[in-house]
């Protein structure tokens, strides 16, 4: 799968909200048609504003927890019996909850690593397809993320699983490119979170996660960007795109 993603069928996770609903209008707006999931209510009005926008037959309404297997697993087959094929899937849902650490786990990392083998189950594998999981600049740089230990490891956890899943994929001969984006602060109710935990640390950890990340916040759509470049550009495999205020993005070398 590259370049153009007009006619092609892509399931979002986490799509009522944030990175994932503007990933899912750029989607639209590019001419594909969209699975949206997610666990909110808010996910119906979603649905409904973006069938209005690009046309209703262009979505498809999925309330799932994505860290239920099984629906996940059934999620994911709709979207397929109801558009006809699975072309991209990202594997985007996720929560900042470090206290209950065990739920974090399973919706920030078990679902994308379930998302990942439903998709390779569903894809053509004549045409083949592309997943983009999305991690976190915390998973690439736990030791100045201490406010938050479990979500960096989740999230280190996703670009571990992408890199070896890239090989995996390769040397078996299948045609699905898999890719991670890795953002810092964006302005969703998800940093939120993250800003009443942080605030909430002691001084020396506040300081110490100061002084070595940005304090600025990225929008949803400039997010949605780096995620369209890792869909669209065949080259783009294995591939792990930071996105930061300060630089941009920039591509983790290997
Ligand atoms: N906002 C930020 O600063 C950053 C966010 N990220 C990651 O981006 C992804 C998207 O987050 P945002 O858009 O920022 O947050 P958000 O809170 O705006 O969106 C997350 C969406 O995931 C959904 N979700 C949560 N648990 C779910 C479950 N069990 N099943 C199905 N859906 C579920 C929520 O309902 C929500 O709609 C997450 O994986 C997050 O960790 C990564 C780096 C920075
Ligand atoms: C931690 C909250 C981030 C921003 C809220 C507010 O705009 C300013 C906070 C002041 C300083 C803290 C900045 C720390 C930033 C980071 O460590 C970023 O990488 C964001 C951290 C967590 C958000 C979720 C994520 O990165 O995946």
């Amino acid at each position: 799968m590259s370049g153009r993603v007009s006619g092609l069928v892509a399931l979002v996770t986490g799509a009522a909200s944030g990175i994932g609903l503007a990933t899912s209008r750029h989607l639209l707006k590019s001419g594909a048609k969209v699975g949206a999931i997610d666990i909110s209510t808010n996910l119906k009005s979603t649905c409904d504003t973006l069938g209005k926008e690009f046309g209703s037959s262009n979505i498809a309404y999925l309330p799932c927890d994505v860290s239920d297997d099984d629906a996940l697993k059934s999620a994911f087959k709709e979207t397929k019996e109801q558009f006809g094929s699975l072309d991209i899937v990202v594997n985007n849902a996720g929560i900042f909850d470090e206290d209950n650490w065990g739920k974090l786990l399973k919706v920030n990392l078990q679902s994308v690593i379930s998302g990942t083998y439903n998709a390779m189950e569903l894809m053509s594998p004549d045409k083949g397809g592309v997943i983009v999981n999305t991690s976190s600049i915390a998973g690439l740089r736990p030791g100045t993320h201490l406010f938050c230990p479990a979500y960096s490891a989740a999230k280190s956890g996703i670009i571990a699983f992408t890199k070896a899943m890239k090989n995996n994929l390769e040397l078996r001969g299948i045609k699905i490119r898999i890719n991670s984006i890795c953002p810092a602060g964006v302005e969703t109710p998800l940093v939120l979170e993250a800003a009443k935990l942080f605030y909430s640390m002691p001084q020396p950890i506040i300081d110490a996660v100061t002084a070595s990340s940005s304090t600025e916040v990225m929008k949803p759509e400039f997010i949605a960007e780096g995620i369209m470049e890792l869909i669209t550009d065949a080259s783009k495999n294995g591939a792990i795109l930071m996105a930061e205020p300060d630089k941009g993005f920039t591509y983790v070398e290997e």
